[in-house]
C-alpha cells in the first residue's frame, strides 16, 4: 500500500452501502458511490445526505455518487458490493468491463443466489475470476453504524491482500475490522442468521418470553453449524461475530428488516403484507426456501427452517409450528459431544417408556 490515498468504489446506495462509503472517506480514502438512482445521487452530492436509505446521517462530504459505473470505477483500488443478492449478479455484470485483477473486490451482501445455491462472493468469483475477494459480515445494523455506535466486523478471504486492505480502509475508533480465512463459513453465517431473526420477530410479536428467544438462537446456531458442517465450512466461524455475533444482534433489534418482516408476520399480517411494509429487502424470506430445500436435498435436520418456511409459504400457523416443535424428536444439546442419533439410539434401547 502506499501513501496516496486509497481509492474505494462503492456499488449500492442502500444503507450498508452508505455507511461504509462514509467511514472509508473519514478514513481519508478517495470515494466514489454508485447507484442507480440519479435524484438521489444528486442529493447525496448536494447534501451529503442519502434521504431514501439514512436520512439522519452526515455522511463524510467527501464520497461522490453517481450513476455511471465508469465514473465510479475509474482508478479504484477496492470495490465494495452492497447490492442485494437478486440483483447482485446483474450488477457486477454491469461493473465487469471496470473491474481488473488487481483490485481487491468484496461482497457485503448477506444472502444466497438460487440457481446453483451461489453465495455472493462465488459470483463475483465467476464473473472475474479475479484472485482478490473477500466478504464482509458481522453484527453490523447500519443505522447504528451511522450514529458511530461501536461496532466489530469481518472481512474474511483467503488472500491476505485482501484481508489487510478492508482492515485499513474500514478500521476506525468506532469501526473494528476482525480478520479471518473462512469466507465461505463467515458468508454462510451472514446469510443463515437472516431466517432465524425472522423466527425471533414472529415470537416477539406473538408475546413470547426471553427464554424463548434465547433457546431459539441458541437453537438456530446448532442448527447453522449442522447445515455448514454438511456444506464443508467451518463450524468454529459460528463462534464468531459473523456467526453468533450477527445471530444474537438480528434475534434481537427491530432495527433488522428481517425482524420486522416477523414482527409483522406475528402480528398477523400476511408475507407479501409483511414484504410490502417493510419496502427494502428483508433477504431470509427468499434464504429460508433456499436452505429449506437445501436441506432436504443433503438430508441436515433442520427443524427451525423447515417449520419457518411452513409457517411463510404453507399457512401453518406459527403458534401450531411452535407446539409442534416443542413436542419434537428427542434432541442432544451440544452435537459435537453428545450426537443426535445417540440420543435417540437410547430411547429406542429404553424401548421408548418415555412415550
Ligand atoms: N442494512 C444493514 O443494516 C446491513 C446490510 N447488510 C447486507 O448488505 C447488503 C446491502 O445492504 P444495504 O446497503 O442495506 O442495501 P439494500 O440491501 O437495502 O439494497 C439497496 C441498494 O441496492 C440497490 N439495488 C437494488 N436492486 C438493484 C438493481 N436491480 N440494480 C441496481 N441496484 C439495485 C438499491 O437501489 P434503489 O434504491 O434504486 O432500489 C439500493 O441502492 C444487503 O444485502 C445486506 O444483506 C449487511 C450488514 C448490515
Ligand atoms: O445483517 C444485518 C445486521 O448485521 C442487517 O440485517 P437486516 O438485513 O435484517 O436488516
Amino acid at each position: 500500500m502506499s501513501d496516496e490515498p486509497m481509492q474505494v468504489a462503492v456499488l449500492g446506495g442502500g444503507s450498508f452501502g452508505t455507511a461504509l462509503a462514509s467511514i472509508a472517506a473519514d478514513n481519508g480514502a478517495r470515494v466514489r458511490q454508485w447507484l442507480r438512482d440519479p435524484a438521489l445521487a444528486a442529493q447525496i452530492n448536494r447534501e451529503h445526505c442519502n434521504g431514501r436509505y439514512l436520512p439522519d446521517y452526515a455522511m463524510n462530504p467527501g464520497v461522490v455518487a453517481s450513476t455511471e459505473m465508469a465514473e465510479v470505477l475509474e482508478g479504484a483500488q477496492l470495490v465494495l458490493v452492497a447490492i442485494p443478492s437478486k440483483a447482485f449478479r446483474e450488477v457486477v455484470r454491469q461493473a465487469r468491463p471496470w473491474l481488473h485483477a488487481a483490485q481487491i473486490l468484496v461482497s457485503t451482501t448477506k444472502g444466497i443466489q438460487e440457481e446453483g445455491f451461489k453465495l455472493m462472493s462465488q459470483i463475483l468469483e465467476e464473473e472475474t475470476g479475479f484472485p482478490h475477494i473477500g466478504v464482509i459480515s458481522g453484527p453490523n445494523l447500519a443505522s447504528e453504524i451511522a450514529q458511530k455506535q461501536l461496532t466489530a466486523t469481518v472481512i474474511a478471504s483467503d488472500d491476505p491482500d485482501t484481508r489487510t486492505w478492508v482492515q485499513t480502509a474500514l478500521g476506525c475508533d468506532y469501526f473494528r475490522v476482525y480478520a479471518s480465512n473462512d469466507r465461505y463459513g463467515v458468508e454462510l453465517g451472514g446469510a443463515l442468521k437472516n431466517i432465524y431473526a425472522i423466527a425471533a420477530g414472529m415470537a416477539a410479536a406473538l408475546g413470547m418470553g426471553e427464554n424463548t428467544r434465547s433457546m431459539l438462537m441458541t437453537r438456530a446456531l446448532a442448527e447453522m453449524s449442522r447445515f455448514a458442517v454438511d456444506q464443508g465450512a467451518n463450524p468454529m466461524t459460528f463462534l464468531g461475530l459473523a456467526g453468533v455475533g450477527d445471530l444474537i444482534v438480528t434475534c434481537s433489534s427491530s432495527l433488522s428488516r428481517n425482524y420486522r418482516v416477523g414482527q409483522a408476520l406475528g402480528e398477523g399480517r400476511t408475507l407479501d403484507e409483511a414484504v410490502e411494509a417493510l419496502g427494502q429487502v428483508a433477504e431470509g424470506v427468499n434464504t429460508v426456501r433456499l436452505v429449506r430445500d437445501k436441506a432436504r436435498q443433503d438430508g441436515v435436520y433442520m427443524p427451525l427452517a423447515e417449520g419457518l418456511y411452513q409457517v411463510l409459504f404453507e399457512g401453518v400457523p406459527a403458534r401450531e409450528m411452535a407446539r409442534m416443535l416443542m413436542l419434537g424428536e428427542q434432541s442432544s444439546d451440544v452435537e459435537f459431544i453428545l450426537s443426535r442419533e445417540d440420543v435417540q439410539q437410547a430411547h429406542r434401547d429404553s424401548g421408548g417408556q418415555d412415550g
